[in-house]
């Protein structure tokens, strides 16, 4: 059995699991014109885990978030969030969805809590009810000393956690985070992951954490190898490496899709 069967067999075809996949990709195609950005892309986040979507600049990793959040229509295909069709059934769907982009979309004149109660409003949270959540997700992700502090005032790695606080105060079981560690130092980078991996483990969020770093990715994670709009590889890490006949996951990376590497990350 492939890593591809493997993962597939173990998240999406168990008759007898009580809960469908966090997220599951079914023949997902995408064009923008005659370019074609992603090719029957088929692949299941389980729940509780963490998957990474690796894939170089253009892989078609936004696109997919696009597709997922709804922002495009799906042209070919079905995506589903815990077993709601998000064609057929968006409200729930979304519900259960939380995202992080890669552009930052924070006010920098409002303090960490001010821009929580407004998403919030936006969400139809009530105000106590805000202040409350607002505690919860600051706490959760090690920002709570912070929570009085002007925006503009914090570390890019603190901005970043302070948006993922912020989708997550819909409390939703699902975690889309697009290149979220973009533009900071190894440091803030590691402690991201980290909190990111402690909501997995310690809550039992699920997360997609699309990235092209090797290293952001861990031995027990589920991978995802997206290229140039193609699925090349699914499964756990170990499988992955093994099916492609790599000694790690930069070789196998190579060798999945005939790419060179260098300092950790891959180039085309
Ligand atoms: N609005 C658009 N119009 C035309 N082509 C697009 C558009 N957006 C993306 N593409 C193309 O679709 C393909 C996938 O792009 P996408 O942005 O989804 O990849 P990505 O993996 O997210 O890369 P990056 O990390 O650089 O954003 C690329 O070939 C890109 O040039």
């Amino acid at each position: 059995m492939t890593a591809a069967d493997a993962f597939s067999a173990g998240i999406s075809s168990r008759p007898e699991a009580a809960e469908a996949p966090a997220l599951s990709i079914d023949g997902v195609s995408h064009s923008y014109g005659p370019r074609q950005a992603l090719i029957d892309v088929d692949f299941s986040v389980a729940p509780a885990r963490f998957t990474a979507l690796l894939g170089l600049n253009g892989a078609g990793k936004s696109t997919l978030f696009s597709l997922i959040t709804r922002l495009f229509g799906i042209q070919r295909g079905h995506i589903g969030i815990f077993g709601h069709d998000i064609a057929q059934a968006p409200g729930e769907a979304l519900r259960l969805l939380g995202v992080v982009f890669q552009p930052r979309t924070l006010d920098l004149d409002l303090s960490v809590t001010q821009n929580l109660l407004y998403h919030a409003a936006l969400h139809g949270i009530g105000r106590r009810d805000a202040r409350t959540r607002s505690g919860e997700v600051l706490a959760r992700i090690g920002l709570a000393d912070r929570a009085g502090s002007k925006v503009r005032d914090l570390s890019g790695g603190q901005m970043r956690r302070l948006e993922i606080a912020r989708a997550l105060l819909h409390r939703p079981r699902l975690l889309l985070l697009d290149e979220a560690t973009v533009g900071l130092d190894v440091k803030a980078r590691a402690d991201i992951l980290n909190h990111v991996r402690q909501l997995v483990s310690e809550q039992g969020i699920s997360v997609l954490w699309a990235t092209h770093l090797f290293d952001e990715i861990g031995a027990s994670d589920d991978l995802v190898v997206l290229h140039q709009g193609r699925v090349l590889a699914r499964g756990k890490v170990t499988q992955v490496i093994a099916d492609a006949g790599g000694s790690d996951i930069n070789t196998a990376f190579m060798r999945l899709t005939g790419s060179t590497a260098q300092n950790g990350s891959p180039t085309p």
